[in-house]
């Protein structure tokens, strides 16, 4: 009974996963820990797990980062938080980070600081040899300016993923009102799907170059549900495909989890898939099956291109068209954006957005390098039908022009 609740709990890799979710969170949004961990002493966060999420951002040298999640671990044990780290523990690792980024003198002044606390046994903590070596590297400081201004949120700029961060934050966007107006909604009925002239589909132009579409309540709340139900028992880590060796593996570039769904699985999953064979007008046939991906919170799947999924594959099994089905709102964060033209699209529970990822010349169509930004509060569910070139030949004619 035990052994069982205990296969339940997390175990250090999830800890150290949980930090680095907190920490892209905090990067990404610009947030101070002490908005992230409330004010009061009894908060969720308690000092060690501020103190963790410290020593996973030095490790990952995320020095600013780092340095923020020191001075919240002092905030609560100044407060009298209940904690096993103690607060020459703080210091000792301040001191390497302020050490890893060159700040020497306040190096050498905390080390110094923590060899005069009668209090503590530090001789073990502080190694003579590393003292010695700052106070040599202190001599040697001439031309050194790479000095870093502890706790200042301003500074938690990483170098940026394409603008991907920004776009995610709500900057950026680059869509203006001239451009805007000339963007339409209207009832769809299809090329003749005898489904879609009794119920129009609801469709609007959610971007023009390349052109993005949005249907609304494209799949029903009960849909939902039997989707969600059906993934539940089958939802595994994501992985993406290596683009040197071409194999499926973990990384922190997507975190999700996803499960696969096919047509055979119920009746809804085939219902869904026929509804987007009609909106699309493109052959499903050789499309992959449904997959459907949930993201926690710190969840994200950093710019791709869906049709580089394998670089290898022969053109016919490319992915020329994305559909993406929203499964729920998020409540802060999770939106898809797109780096390369500033656009960036909401989750919004029961539509769906569709692009095509390829030119008709059947190159990748560069403008749908896209991201799924950290979702900040919530649990975001989305499935993604990949469309294949294969059967499109007459649906979507091919052209030399490089421009379409
Ligand atoms: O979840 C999203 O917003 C985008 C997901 C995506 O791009 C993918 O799974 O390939
Ligand atoms: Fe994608």
């Amino acid at each position: 009974m035990l052994l069982s609740k205990t296969q339940l709990l997390p175990n250090e890799n999830n800890l150290d996963g949980i930090a680095v979710a907190i920490i892209r969170l905090q990067e990404l949004y610009r947030l101070d820990p002490k908005d992230m961990t409330g004010l009061e002493s009894h908060s969720a966060l308690s000092p060690d797990g501020c103190f963790h999420i410290a020593v996973i951002a030095h490790q990952n040298q995320q020095f600013q980062c780092a340095i923020l999640w020191i001075q919240e671990t002092m905030r609560k044990l100044h407060e009298g938080a209940e904690a096993v780290v103690t607060k020459e523990n703080v210091l000792t690792l301040l001191t390497s980070i302020q050490f890893d980024v060159c700040n020497l003198h306040f190096a050498l002044g905390v080390t110094q600081l923590l060899m005069h606390n009668d209090n503590l046994n530090l001789k073990t903590i502080l190694q003579p040899a590393y003292t010695n070596s700052l106070i040599e590297n202190i001599k040697n400081l001439d031309g050194m300016q790479h000095f870093i201004t502890p706790f200042d949120t301003s500074a938690l700029h990483r170098p940026m993923q394409n603008g991907y961060e920004a776009l995610c934050r709500g900057q950026g966007i680059k869509m203006n009102p001239k451009r805007q107006k000339k963007l339409v909604c209207r009832y769809m009925t299809g090329e003749g799907s005898p489904q879609l002239i009794y119920a129009p589909a609801k469709e609007e132009e959610e971007w023009d170059e390349p052109l993005i579409l949005r249907y609304h309540d494209i799949i029903s709340l009960s849909e939902i549900e039997v989707i969600k139900r059906l993934s539940r028992p089958k939802l595994a880590r994501a992985k993406v495909s290596d683009p040197v060796t071409g194999k499926f593996v973990y990384t922190t570039v997507r975190v999700s989890k996803s499960a696969w769904l096919s047509n055979d699985e119920s009746p809804v999953v085939a219902r869904v898939n026929q509804r987007l064979a009609d909106i699309t007008g493109l052959d499903m046939n050789t499309a992959e099956e449904l997959q459907v991906a949930n993201y926690g919170i710190g969840g994200h799947y950093e710019p791709h291109y869906d049709s580089m999924v394998a670089n290898g594959l022969p053109f016919t099994e490319k992915r020329i068209a994305t559909v993406l089905l929203y499964m729920s709102d998020v409540e802060v964060g999770g939106a898809t954006v797109f780096p390369d033209i500033g656009a960036a699209l909401p989750p919004k529970r029961g539509s769906a957005v569709i692009w095509f990822n390829l030119l008709k010349s059947g190159e990748v169509d560069t403008r749908t390098l896209h991201a799924a930004c950290p979702v900040f509060v919530g649990s975001k569910w989305v499935a993604n039908k990949w469309i294949c070139c294969r059967g499109q030949e007459f649906r979507r004619r091919c052209t030399l022009s490089k421009s379409d």
